[in-house]
């Protein structure tokens, strides 16, 4: 099959498009060879992508070694914990159709033939996994890799820690200046994704587990010296992956055939089984959606029934971070205990050109004849601060093999019989809501609590920080969904407030925005529909009785029917005000506005609503 590229390099119409391209370092004995996109998120402003500069120019050298030709760009990413707890958090969830959109527009605009993903945060390795199957190139992850956790003495006993401790630590009512400086000095010591199960590592998790990114890639330190090899390797199979499709004819390589239905039940069974971020479900849907897939919030319940909670990292577990996961044998020992619980499809291509069953075998460290994994999975952290890649080689003394009781169980020992994450359903949220069900107290599994309502989450702040929500209430956050913020915010900082001031286990907070991966306790996300789009979420009002029951899966306002009628009547009476924030004055740029409009609930991954895109299309035809 001919090369994408050929547009764009052959034949006497592209002579001065090959003079351009020769204009950007191309050497003319290179036309002919795969073009390899290297979509890049580098950027000074996230800890995640922060050393990822110079690693394109490494994946270029290694792309062109291996018979590629290298060609670079950029796109943006957000930091969701800069942008947390302000009104700059609405510009996350957009941000990742926008970088999506950036991938599409470089690689087809100049038609390249492959493409390798340099991701890490929150949103840029869903957008790129979205990018992928939309293009549906051959494709390969790697990305900037976990941050080390953090260590520091705090009232009298040495605390290891992640960027997640500072709100509880500075949050404390008794908390002092030292403390505040110490923990700020101590929760983030080097480059890399925040060190927890947050949303950022359970993508990276999750696009090891779907077999896009090479072992590891999940769970090996930015810090560390393999993690080099990992990019090395990435970038020669990218070039092999582009022979294998267009020269071979192996379609198997293409991000559609791995983010296939059997491989999207894969990354749910992860998540589930890590107790990844809810972000997963919003993003997994998107890729669903991108990928042609006719995936569901129902299949996530499905798998979060019958897959158990194999794995338990900050926040739902205290002071286990990801190098933790990764000294137990990261993403492929998860893998291997799904295989041989018979929970995960053996079968589906990956990027490296077999299924992961074959080689989730080769790396399962509990095999003592699997040295290189041994090896691989022996990667720790330095401790010693630093914002370069690949600075250090410090490795575990002894691996956890302990399935039993270790950081990785065996279904045997599972945490829990059922998925970290659960999607319910009720009155309140007839399309869904979800929780991470893995941080959840064992004693508010089943709870009733009274409404405290707030339009935005700022109100809902000063509703906690002033004493008005106590104990035995559920704080209720609406108009913060795809297209009430818009953006869909991430409420973590109502919910890390709450745990601040004593509450964490006694209060719960449901909202039509989402949660941070850090988010724990019961905190009830993706209400859909949304207040903004006539959800009953809408309708609450103080004081009003709201029962939360996680094992079946259920949440209940308690208000009936009549009642609901006659508010929905007097709300449909408010005309143009109705479905609106009555009493909030919130700037929304033209472009914010835009995603607004366009995002599908989130039930639906909070993606681009075509259908609505195929009726205003109808619409502007008639008008
Ligand atoms: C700030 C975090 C930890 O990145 C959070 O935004 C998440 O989604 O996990
Ligand atoms: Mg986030």
């Amino acid at each position: 099959m001919k090369l994408r590229s050929d547009r764009v390099t052959v034949g006497p119409m592209n002579t001065g498009v090959r003079a351009l391209w020769r204009a950007t370092g191309t050497a003319p004995e290179e036309f002919g060879r795969p073009i390899i996109g290297i979509a890049n998120s580098f950027t000074e402003m996230v800890p995640g992508h922060v050393h990822l500069q110079a690693l394109g120019r490494l994946v270029a050298k290694e792309i062109r070694a291996a018979g590629g030709v290298p060609k670079e760009f950029n796109t943006i990413a957000v930091d969701d914990g800069i942008a947390m707890g302000h009104e700059g958090m609405m510009y996350s969830l957009p941000s990742r159709e926008i970088i999506a959109d950036a991938v599409e527009y470089m690689a087809n605009a100049h038609a390249v033939d492959a493409l390798i993903c340099l991701s890490n945060c929150d949103k840029i390795t869903p957008a790129m996994l979205m990018a992928a199957n939309r293009l549906n190139i051959p494709t390969i992850f790697v990305s900037g890799g976990p941050m080390e956790s953090g260590k520091f003495d705090y009232r009298g006993k040495t605390r290891r820690i992640d960027a997640i401790d500072t709100i509880y630590v500075a949050g404390a009512p008794d908390a002092t200046q030292a403390e505040i400086d110490a923990v700020e000095e101590s929760a983030c010591p080097t480059c890399g994704s925040c060190a927890l199960m947050g949303t950022a590592n359970s993508m990276n998790c999750l696009t090891e587990a779907l077999g896009l990114a090479l072992p590891g890639n999940g769970t090996i330190v930015a810090t560390h010296t393999d993690r080099e090899d990992l990019f090395r390797k990435a970038a020669h199979r990218i070039v092999g992956m582009a022979h294998a499709y267009y020269r071979d004819g192996d379609d198997s390589v293409l991000p559609r055939a791995i983010c296939s239905r059997e491989g999207l039940e894969n990354a749910v069974r992860m998540t589930m089984a890590i107790g990844g971020s809810t972000n997963t479900i919003l993003h997994l849907l998107a890729v669903a959606q991108e990928s042609g897939v006719d995936f569901t919030i129902d299949d996530f319940d499905r798998i979060s029934r019958e897959t158990p909670c194999l794995c338990k990292v900050s926040p739902s577990a205290h002071e286990v971070f990801i190098e933790d996961m990764h000294r137990a044998g990261g993403v492929m020992a998860v893998v291997s205990e799904l295989l041989k619980a018979g929970l995960y499809n053996r079968d589906n291509p990956t990027a490296l050109g077999k299924p992961v069953a074959e080689y989730a075998a080769e790396w399962d460290i509990t095999d003592p004849a699997n040295d290189e994994a041994r090896r691989l999975f022996s990667a720790g952290p330095g401790g010693i601060r630093s914002i370069r890649a690949f600075s250090q080689s410090s490795r575990f003394r002894e691996l956890d093999t302990d399935r039993a009781t270790g950081v990785i169980r065996d279904a045997d020992h599972a945490f829990t019989a059922e998925g970290g994450l659960a999607v319910l359903r009720g009155n309140l949220a007839p399309d869904s809501c979800v929780v991470k069900s893995a941080g959840v107290p064992e004693n508010l599994w089943q709870f009733r609590g009274t409404a405290i309502v707030s339009e935005s989450m700022e109100e809902a702040l000063e509703k906690i920080r002033n004493g008005t929500v106590q104990a035995g209430h559920v704080v209720v956050i609406r108009h913060e969904g795809p297209r009430g913020g818009p953006g869909m915010r991430e409420m973590l900082t109502p919910t890390g407030m709450l745990k601040a001031v004593g509450l964490g286990d006694k209060a719960a907070l449901i909202t039509d925005g989402r949660f941070s991966g850090a988010t724990s306790g019961l905190s009830v996300g993706h209400v859909s529909p949304e207040a903004a789009s006539g959800g009953v979420i809408g309708l609450v009002e103080d004081g009003d009785p709201i029962e939360f029951d996680i094992p079946n899966r259920r949440v209940h306002l308690d208000v009936s029917d009549e009642e609901l009628d006659r508010r929905r009547a007097e709300m449909n009476a408010r005309g143009d005000k109705a479905w609106r924030p009555v009493n909030r004055v919130r700037q929304v740029s033209t472009s914010l506005r835009i995603f607004g409009l366009m995002a599908a609930s989130a039930d639906k991954g909070g993606a681009r609503d075509t259908e609505k895109l195929d009726r205003l299309e109808r619409a502007a035809i008639k008008a």
